[in-house]
């Protein structure tokens, strides 16, 4: 059907390179980007400023239906408001990411979430972006890219976006963080982190950013 939406969708661990990758995937083919994890994080955010802590479940989930923000496209991504608010560098930070690892697996919280996500599904299409994409939000998706790479790996690229950033970084204590939100993400209850049946899954610790984005591109071709 013309009007149908084109939905690719591009899950994986921390660090594995979604982000880039959507984001370059959306912009070549003129599609909507949709930063899941970024509606976490902002999640994640709100909790931290209002202190409310990672196991007040019903606090959560008010704060994730309560969300007032707005995404803007820039050319490097999306810019998120909050409230008004350009909140898009508060949210980069390593302690909300982590925040939003615990926020993410409250049942209630991915529940409020799931209709904002699933509205971004509209034509020409979206690139959406983060762990349960393929598996629960868009299972209808037509093309399904589960992307990976090794801890250390995935530990030495966030090590240099952040030291880039000019913020001061640990490669030792980063890999630990990886490893317990890759610990969390995939073995909580709700929509754990893992490939779809129908998923491709590309493994870019030996890959180049242009490479992995030309193996997504070749997946659309080839749908
Ligand atoms: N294939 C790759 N090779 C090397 N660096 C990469 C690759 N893919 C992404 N990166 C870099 O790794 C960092 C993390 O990528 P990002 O897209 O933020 O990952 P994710 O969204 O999966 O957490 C970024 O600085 C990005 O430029
Ligand atoms: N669809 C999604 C997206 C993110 N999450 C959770 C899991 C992650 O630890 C946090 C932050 O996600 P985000 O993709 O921004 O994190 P990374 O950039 O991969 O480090 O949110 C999720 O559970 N489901």
């Amino acid at each position: 059907m013309e009007n149908t939406p084109l939905i690719i969708t591009i899950d994986g661990p921390s660090g594995s390179g979604k982000g880039t990758i959507a984001q370059r995937v959306a912009k070549s083919l003129g599609l909507q980007l949709l930063d899941s994890g970024a509606l976490y994080r902002l999640v994640a955010l709100v909790a931290l400023r209002n202190n409310i802590n990672a196991d007040d479940h019903v606090a959560l989930a008010h704060a994730a239906r309560a969300l007032d923000i707005r995404f803007e496209p820039t050319d490097t991504g999306v810019c998120a408001w909050l409230a008004g608010e350009d909140v898009s560098l508060a949210i980069r930070q390593e302690e909300v990411g982590l925040m939003a690892s615990q926020v993410a697996a409250v049942p209630a919280v991915r529940a409020a979430l799931l209709d904002r996500q699933r509205a971004f599904a509209q034509a020409p299409g979206v690139v959406a972006d983060g762990r349960d994409m393929g598996t629960e939000v868009f299972p209808q998706a037509t093309v399904k890219v589960y992307l990976t790479a090794s801890a250390e790996e995935r530990a030495n690229r966030r090590y240099n976006q952040l030291k880039a950033k000019g913020e001061s970084v640990n490669l030792r204590r980063l890999l630990e963080d990886i490893q317990a939100r890759d610990e969390r993400d995939m073995n909580r209850q709700v929509s754990p982190l893992k490939p779809a049946a129908d998923a491709v899954i590309i493994d870019s610790s030996q890959m180049g950013i242009d490479e992995v984005q030309d193996a997504v591109l070749a997946l659309v071709d080839k749908r």
